[in-house]
């Protein structure tokens, strides 16, 4: 089983500095979300984390002593990359290969990730051709095809129905809890992740500001309040006042 550590990393564009000097561990067997506001950098640590995106400074280490790399990392981040002109078999296999899957086994990864995500009735149908919502379950079942120790998704239930959300649920839990694989999940939709995550990371301005617990009720105020307080902001008002108005009574 492999873990991930993440020590001192940090990321610059020019002058905004994304990510600003994160430790982070990812357990392997866990499922560990990670959330924020928008613009904290939760995308620019996923892709260093995942292997595509350089440091500027700092170490990511596995602790099978390999690098991140795609053939031990599966992950969706941004839009689901797909040849629009090839079918959704043609995508499946092509990720596998890619991904080191023995020619042999790749059949039946591809049907087996397809089934996973509720596309595997669609294995015929061009990629190009998909809705959203099959687009973002096709980019699930690349990132997953090769079976990866390490996945690391961002907004994952990205325009997903209700099944597709249920799907990605179970399949997450069921990757972390029966296969043994170290989960990195990020996402607004913090419900969602609260039904799935083992550890909530709470990231502002590119740096770890706390941890919340999973079931910490009205999760989206305590992450307010832990940013607002990281800026030194007094929020202790807005937070005794109601989160929602009351209904107005029904008129007979
Ligand atoms: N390729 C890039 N070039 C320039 N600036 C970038 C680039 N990628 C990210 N940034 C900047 O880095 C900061 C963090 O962005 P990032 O996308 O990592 O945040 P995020 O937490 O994922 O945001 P959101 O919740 O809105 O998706 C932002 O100020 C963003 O504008």
């Amino acid at each position: 089983m492999t873990s991930l550590e993440a020590r001192g990393l940090v990321r610059r564009f020019g002058d905004v500095t994304a990510v600003d000097g994160v430790d982070l561990d990812v357990v392997a067997g866990q499922v560990h979300a990670l959330v924020g506001l928008n613009g904290s950098g939760k995308t620019t640590l996923l892709r260093m984390l995942a292997g595509v995106l350089r440091p500027d400074a700092g170490v990511i280490r596995l602790t099978s002593g390999t690098e991140p790399s795609g053939a031990v990392v599966g992950h969706l981040i941004d839009a689901p990359a797909a040849y629009p002109e090839l079918t959704v078999e043609q995508n499946l296999t092509s990720a596998a290969l890619l991904r080191a899957v023995p020619r042999a086994l790749v059949p039946h990864a591809v049907t087996r990730a397809a089934t996973a995500l509720g596309i595997g009735d669609l294995l015929t149908r061009r990629a190009g051709g998909l809705s959203l919502g099959n687009r973002q379950r096709l980019g699930l079942a690349a990132a997953l095809v090769h079976d990866p120790q390490l996945v690391v998704l961002d907004e994952p239930t990205n325009g997903l129905d209700p099944a597709g959300v249920l799907a990605v649920r179970r399949l997450v839990l069921e990757r972390a809890r029966t296969a043994g694989c170290a989960i990195l999940v990020s996402s607004h939709h913090l419900d969602e992740l609260a039904r799935m995550a083992d550890r909530i990371t709470v990231l502002h301005r590119g740096r770890v500001v706390g941890s919340l617990e999973p079931q910490t009720p009205d999760l989206e105020v305590q992450l307010f309040a832990m940013a607002a307080r990281a800026d030194g902001i007094d929020v202790t008002e807005e937070l005794s006042r109601p989160t929602l108005a009351p209904k107005p009574e029904a008129r007979s």
